[in-house]
């Protein structure tokens, strides 16, 4: 896995070269794919050409090229405006490696890149990764109709949740909202986070910092920093810092750094006008001063300078600013959403707030302005934590180990099929990739249920099996095979039960009690001491296998079971629990039976090698019993 591909539609990496809209996926690409050169990987860039006199291919910087797509006009556009300009974007990207050589991974960095990823996977058989950067269901819950893309994207990014061979998710929300909202697989999502650079940020002497602003030396200074757009939260940032000066009357500011121009013009960032208003109805118009945006390479002298860095959004998908200033030992005020209410641990490198909460806002910033030895324990241990857990380097190290895994499937997985958009092949390619994922996840485990079933036949015990639907079917399936024979001639039947195969009784116990505790009840009737059960649950969440499971518990039974997605409440019931890596009820189904056929071959070799000579089956033919000291608990 040395050849990688980011892919980033409207993000440049070069955009951060002193550039002043640089959002945060500029920065995260342009880091990502330095460091991954310098772990050794050839990395192209592939962005949106957006400017004429831009190369097709550009050196960058030793072993990163960023490759200049011709995708619509050379101008820049909004983004809202690109998907139609992909199928381009996909061709020119097909045709680059047939000239320079195919990829081993290709990374896709925001849907609509996901989208040229997932359409190369399908053409090439390319593997890929995603890094959504923001997801269009989560932005639409917070902005409602101000959101500027087309309802596509929700079924675009459906697709490549299914599609992707690993979800890079930015932080624990992120990952609650792709599974929470996008059914996404567990199994396939990484949390990795944002990072920042040690030699960009660190921190420095506040006062000579704020002599380089020609700021005050003596106030009070507070610093908001972002783009300026509403769902950033700026006016309660000013709400609130007008509550806290209220409070405690001293001599403060609030600079507020960001906009499109670096001037504070409102005819270019609209948003100016209507949060200076806010500004002058708080009473604080005065102490609030409004920058305009600023370079990066100053960005460093805002963060030393502030007392209490403040960070207010509505929803933040991860929020690299307040990470930068914890890098610059400047503690954090910020709201508990997205991202940063994990970079921000509340009272240890940081306080939190609810969003959209001045009042709490301002309470909390008077605290921190009324302590500065609070304000130096936060900031330090700020720097700490950002300095163990989020630099890039540590960042794109967790990444390199994400495309390894990647690339080990891809080498142990069996041919892949021509990719097409058929159901049929769809099914067979998501079963070969759950196998492969299984074979990793379960190869051990698969022995040690196989182990467990053969310490309790030689102590003389049972397996009774429960599930309900397919899984009661495999039940008896199982119970078939090794009651009588699966692939060894001559052996003696092994005491498998299944708890679905009594008609009379499951109808009765229904029909007069419950189904909840069909299974318990026979568990209770059947089960002794030393006996297993093996229960069978895709979703691990079954009543009535749960309550067996528990009975089993109660009677002194092992227990094993078949699970699927996160193993669901039967988790914490079961010795050992085998879950197969996914959330497609079907798929598990066909991993389960699977499992179990191997089981039924590791035991039918192990019984037979170790207990029961083979005896010749017939008429005349007494059975031995299975061991010679004990008999069985039935
Ligand atoms: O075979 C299938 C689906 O493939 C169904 O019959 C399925 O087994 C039933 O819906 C079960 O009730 C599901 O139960 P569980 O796997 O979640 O414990
Ligand atoms: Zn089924």
């Amino acid at each position: 896995m040395r050849r990688v591909a980011l892919i980033s539609e409207h993000a440049s990496p070069l955009a951060t070269l002193g550039g002043t809209d640089a959002g945060g996926q500029n920065v995260y690409v342009a880091q990502v794919a330095r460091h991954l050169a310098r772990l050794g990987y050839a990395v192209d860039v592939f962005t949106r050409r957006d400017a004429p006199h831009l190369p097709e291919v550009l050196e960058w910087v030793p072993g990163v090229r960023v490759v200049h797509v011709p995708a619509g006009p050379a101008t820049v556009l909004p983004k809202e405006d690109l998907l139609p300009l992909m199928a381009d974007f996909t061709r020119f990207m097909a045709d680059f490696m047939t000239r320079h050589g195919r990829y081993d991974l290709l990374h896709a960095n925001f849907w609509m890149s996901g989208l040229v990823a997932a359409d190369l996977k399908r053409r090439l058989g390319v593997p890929f990764v995603i890094t959504f950067h923001a997801l269009g269901k989560v932005r639409r819950l917070h902005q409602g109709e101000a959101d500027g893309f087309p309802d596509r994207r929700f079924a675009i990014e459906e697709r490549l949740v299914r599609e992707a061979d690993r979800i890079i998710a930015e932080c624990p929300r992120d990952e609650a909202d792709l599974c929470g909202l996008y059914a996404a697989d567990p199994a396939r999502i990484v949390t990795v986070p944002c990072g920042f650079d040690p030699a960009e940020f660190s921190p420095g002497d506040r006062r000579e910092a704020r002599e380089r602003l020609g700021l005050d030396p003596d106030e009070a200074l507070v610093l908001q920093l972002g783009r300026m757009v509403p769902r950033k939260g700026v006016d309660d940032a000013i709400r609130g810092f007008a509550r806290a000066i209220r409070r405690l009357d001293i001599p403060a500011r609030l600079l507020v750094v960001g906009g499109n121009s670096p001037d504070p013009d409102p005819a270019l960032t609209p948003e100016l006008g209507r949060l200076r208003a806010v500004a002058r109805e708080e009473g604080v118009g005065d102490r609030v001063t409004f920058t305009g945006s600023r370079g990066r390479r100053v960005l460093r002298d805002y963060y030393r300078a502030a007392d209490v860095f403040v960070s207010t959004p509505w929803y933040e998908p991860f929020g690299i600013t307040p990470l930068e200033a914890m890098a610059c030992g400047t503690p954090v005020l910020g709201a508990r959403v997205g991202g940063i209410q994990s970079t921000v641990v509340d009272g240890v490198t940081g306080l939190l707030v609810p969003p959209r909460d001045p009042e709490a806002l301002g309470g909390r910033l008077a605290d921190l302005l009324a302590d500065a030895p609070l304000r130096e324990r936060l900031g330090q241990a700020a720097l700490e934590r950002v300095r163990t857990h989020y630099t890039w380097e540590g960042v794109t190290w967790q990444l390199a180990q994400v495309y390894g895994e990647v690339g080990r499937e891809v080498e142990a997985a069996p041919a892949t099929l021509p990719r097409t958009d058929s159901s049929v092949d769809r099914a067979f390619q998501n079963l070969m990739s759950t196998l492969a994922r299984s074979r990793a996840a379960l190869g051990s485990q698969i022995e040690a249920a196989a182990e467990a079933i053969t310490a309790c036949f030689e102590r003389g015990g049972k397996v009774l099996v429960c599930g309900n639907g397919g899984s009661a079917a495999d039940a008896q399936h199982f119970a078939a095979e090794l009651v009588g024979r699966f692939l060894i001639d001559g052996r003696r039947g092994l005491p498998v039960l299944a708890l679905t195969a009594d008609t009379a009784m499951l109808t009765a116990w229904s029909n007069d009690v419950g189904f909840g505790d069909v299974f318990a009840r026979q568990v209770q009737a059947f089960g002794r001491e030393g006996d297993l059960l093996l229960a069978l649950s895709t979703s691990g969440r079954s009543p009535n296998v749960l309550a067996a499971l528990q009975a089993a518990r109660e009677q002194g039974l092992t227990t094993v079971a078949l699970l699927g997605g996160r193993g669901g409440d039967a988790l914490a019931l079961t010795d050992l629990p085998l879950v197969v890596p996914s959330t497609d009820t079907p798929r598990i189904q066909e991993v389960h039976i699977l499992a179990l056929h191997l089981i039924c071959e590791l035991v039918e070799e192990r019984v037979s090698a170790a207990l029961a000579a083979p005896v010749r089956l017939g008429p005349s033919t007494t059975p031995t019993p299975l061991s010679a000291s004990q008999g069985v608990n039935l």
